[in-house]
């Protein structure tokens, strides 16, 4: 059987879904007056909530026949056990074990990782997961890629 030389388009495709959490800005490596001198508000010890805004993307090649990179459904799927049952509703603190369970602290960009490294490995073969986008608030947003130095 001859094999096609034929090159694929290659698209990227996102799925958005909000989820509402609470957490506090504090390091467990880092002493009580330190904290607050580098959080501010968002050190107060009861907590502050957002409505976060998460943006998955994935890249793949257009598959010639479904035209579809992944179905957006198993994507949502995906992101619905990863993010929304983990993360809606919670407080990350308290609530979330990559945070709960570490030193790790609940700033956008590591729930941006976190979101991220849980993702990435439920994605069907042929498909990448090219970036998390995340608004915490209207104002402010981060994106991770996946990337390290
Ligand atoms: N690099 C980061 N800096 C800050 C983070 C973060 O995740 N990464 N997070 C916060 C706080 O969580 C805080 O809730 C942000 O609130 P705030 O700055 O008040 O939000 P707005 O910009 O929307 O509100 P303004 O009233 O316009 O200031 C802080 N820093
Ligand atoms: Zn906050």
């Amino acid at each position: 059987m001859a094999l096609s030389t034929e090159r694929r388009p290659v698209a990227y495709v996102t799925r958005v879904e909000t989820f509402s959490a609470c957490h506090r800005l504090h390091s467990k490596q880092l002493e009580d007056d330190e904290n607050q001198r580098i959080y501010g508000k968002c050190n107060n010890p009861n907590g502050h909530g957002h409505n976060y805004k998460v943006e998955v993307t994935v890249r793949g090649a257009i598959d010639a026949v479904t035209g579809m990179v992944m179905n957006v459904t198993d994507l949502k799927t995906i992101i619905n056990k990863v993010v929304m049952d983990v993360m809606d509703h919670k407080h990350l603190d308290h609530d979330v074990p990559a945070f709960r369970d570490s030193s790790l602290v609940s700033t956008t960009e590591n729930v941006a990782v976190v979101i991220f490294n849980g993702i990435k490995d439920h994605l069907p073969q042929h498909v990448t997961l090219y970036e998390i986008k995340i608004h915490e608030t209207e104002k402010n947003i981060v994106v991770f890629r996946g990337e390290y130095e």
